[in-house]
């Protein structure tokens, strides 16, 4: 069984115009324009507190923004309707940073938590999805019974993909994919990350303060410095910007 085999391969277009939030007096985001093409990877790099997640939970609904909007293939995520966004947000995946996986629950119920809503059904399908989707980030079947307990950080990282990608998704948006690896599982998770995207056709949206993930992963990099995009760019432009910002940042260097 193949996760939404009739489903045509390609991605959702993003499109973010002047998205303003502030928390009391704390302007956070700031007039934040931002895009991605469908089937693009975007990355969006910032320091700490540059505005990074309060961003993604603008875009994923999960907290309401100031003014601004947010479109997902033309449709206006803070205007739309219930159903109209119910049915972009079944599009979407996402990878939590450090995997928000359920330890109540087996690998392969984790993987498949968003198709089943949770509830013990179709067992044996899902149970078979969830193996597949388990080989294509590569791991093996032995791992569907175990908790996510009993398996190492990467492994558990892995597992997270799997789950982002079960049903897929259009867009599927990466949070910090690699925080809490070491540089070599890291290095394998930004090469899977950039494989399945590529083999889905989906757009990808990462935030990330890991260049070496904005590399692997990324087509278009954007910079995000307090509360506004300073610098968009094609990735292989990230080293020679000319911007002050993104090459201090590049080389570790405060600005
Ligand atoms: N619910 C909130 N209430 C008040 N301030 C908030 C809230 N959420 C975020 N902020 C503030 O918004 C700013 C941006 O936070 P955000 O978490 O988006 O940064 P970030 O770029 O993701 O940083 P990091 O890389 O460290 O995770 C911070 O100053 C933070 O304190």
């Amino acid at each position: 069984m193949s996760a939404a085999p009739d489903k045509p391969r390609r991605g959702a277009a993003l499109e973010i115009a002047g998205l303003r939030k502030s928390f009391g007096d704390k302007i956070v985001l700031d007039g934040v324009n931002i895009g991605a093409l469908p089937g693009e990877s975007l990355v969006i790099i910032g320091g700490s507190g540059a505005g990074k997640s309060v961003l993604l939970k603008c875009i994923l609904g999960l907290i309401p923004l100031d003014t601004g909007t947010i479109l997902i293939d033309g449709v206006d995520m803070s205007e739309a309707g219930g159903d109209a966004r119910e049915e972009v947000r079944n599009r979407i995946g996402m990878l939590f940073q450090g995997g928000a996986l359920f330890d109540s629950m087996n690998v392969w119920r984790n993987v498949t938590f968003a198709l089943t809503q949770g509830r013990a059904r179709q067992s044996r399908e899902m149970r078979a999805l969830a193996v597949e989707m388990l080989e294509k980030v590569g791991l093996e079947e032995r791992v569907a019974d175990l908790r996510p307990s009993e398996i190492s950080g990467g492994m558990q990282k892995r597992v997270a993909l799997a789950r982002a990608i079960a049903a897929g998704p259009d867009l599927i948006f990466f949070d910090e994919p690699t925080t809490g690896l070491d540089p070599i599982r890291a290095n394998k998770i930004n090469h899977l990350i950039r494989g399945l995207t590529t083999d889905l056709g989906c757009t990808a949206v990462t935030i990330t303060h890991d260049m070496a993930s904005a590399k692997i992963i990324g087509d278009k990099v954007a910079m995000l410095h307090e509360g506004r995009i300073v610098w968009t760019g094609p990735v292989d432009q990230l080293d020679r910007s000319g911007n002050e910002l993104v090459d201090g940042f590049v080389h570790g260097r405060a600005s």
